[in-house]
């Protein structure tokens, strides 16, 4: 056993990995269009869920207490942004991760809505009153200040609060937090991702971002060069950090936590062979079956930038180099991060 340069707490890694709160349900209004809760809604995308999502909703939950109404997080499924642009951007929780992470954000219930063509050209009035209004009793709405709704994005704040006004809802369109006095947004972080800032891109998700797939089989030849790697194939869209190794961890499907040397980036060298992944780890101390589990993998630092070797030996030499980095980094035990009846964790 090597101990660590600095011991990582479980909370912290509770955090990361999203572990805790209390879930939620999740519904789709049309199906309970005859209950009318009383409720104070946040609506949006929440792609990240980043410290200004979290307050957003934190504050929606707060008056929701207030008025002794039921806080309901209204989202969409997918990513409209999915549907609607030609190139959708890369994002930043895969779709069921977010919905499910705002089932545990503290929400009463999740409000989710199969965004279709359909529903984009509704107009404010036919959304609010048709879709939401037939199973929710509307008495407030949180969005962030740049929020627009329905055909051409003509629902801005002013105007659902003229109409808002006519029915007696609160409208609240909260301005956006910034950190730096710059506005913290989901494609604020999705750009510092994209130029290897893992550590703003933390400050700003207030976790350190993480990846979620599914392990496949590769060219099955990280074994015998004395590194299994699980490859993670099938990423639910989510942005890929640049090129290059980096420690982190992994959570396998029992709940622990491992530390985890991992590499982005089509290996050159095997570069022809379309078993080759572009995200895969090696789990210090695990040993066992993956192929087919949910793996989720958070990225902790960058070691260095890819490398197109020429010989096996050579990057044989580089990943062991990169193994024993990890382990000086963050040790080689596996923690144990499941809640086990103890209190909710809230990240
Ligand atoms: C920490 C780490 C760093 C890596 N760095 C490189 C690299 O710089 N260049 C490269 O060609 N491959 C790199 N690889 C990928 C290996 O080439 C790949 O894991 C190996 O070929 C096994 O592939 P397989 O799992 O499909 O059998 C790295 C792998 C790991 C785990
Ligand atoms: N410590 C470990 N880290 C990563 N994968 C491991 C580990 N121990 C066992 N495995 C298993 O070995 C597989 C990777 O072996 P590897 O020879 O690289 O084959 P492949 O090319 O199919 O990824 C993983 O998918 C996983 O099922």
């Amino acid at each position: 056993m090597t101990a660590p340069q600095s011991r990582v707490s479980v909370a912290e890694l509770r955090r990361d990995f999203m572990v805790g709160g209390s879930q939620a349900p999740v519904f789709n209004p049309a199906k309970h269009a005859d209950s009318r809760i009383p409720a104070t809604l946040a609506i949006g995308v929440f792609d990240g869920y980043h410290r200004g999502h979290q307050r957003l909703l934190a504050e929606a939950f707060r008056d929701a207490r207030r008025r002794s109404v039921s806080a309901i997080v209204v989202t969409f499924d997918p990513d409209p942004d999915e549907i609607l642009s030609s190139i959708p951007a890369k994002k930043l929780l895969g779709n069921d991760a977010r919905i499910d992470l705002l089932a545990r954000s503290g929400a009463d219930g999740v409000a989710c809505l199969p965004f279709t063509h359909a529903l984009a050209t509704l107009d404010h009035r036919a959304f609010f009153e048709d879709v939401l209004g037939t199973a929710l009793d509307i008495r407030s709405i949180h969005v962030g200040a740049d929020f627009r709704l329905g055909r051409g994005g003509e629902g801005s704040v002013s105007v659902i609060r003229s109409w808002a006004q006519t029915v007696g809802i609160e409208v609240v369109g909260h301005e956006l937090l910034l950190e730096d006095e710059v506005p913290i947004t989901s494609t604020r972080i999705r750009s510092l991702i994209e130029a290897g800032d893992l550590d703003a891109a933390a400050r700003l998700l207030a976790r350190r971002y993480s990846i979620e797939g599914v392990v496949e089989r590769g060219r099955g030849e990280g074994r015998a060069m004395g590194f299994p790697t699980a490859n993670i194939g099938q990423r639910a869209g989510q942005l890929l950090p640049p090129d290059g190794a980096y420690a982190g961890w992994a959570q396998t499907p029992d709940g622990l936590v491992w530390p985890a040397a991992i590499n982005v980036g089509i290996p050159p060298m095997f570069a022809h062979d379309p078993a080759s992944a572009s995200l895969e780890a090696t789990l210090l101390g695990f040993s066992g079956n993956l192929y087919g589990s949910s793996l989720r993998l958070v990225f902790d630092t960058r070691l260095r930038p890819s490398h197109a070797f020429e010989m096996r030996a050579e990057l044989i030499e580089a990943v062991q180099a990169d193994l024993a980095s990890v382990r000086a980094r963050l040790g080689d035990d596996a923690y144990d991060i499941s809640l086990r009846g103890e209190e909710h964790y809230d990240y």
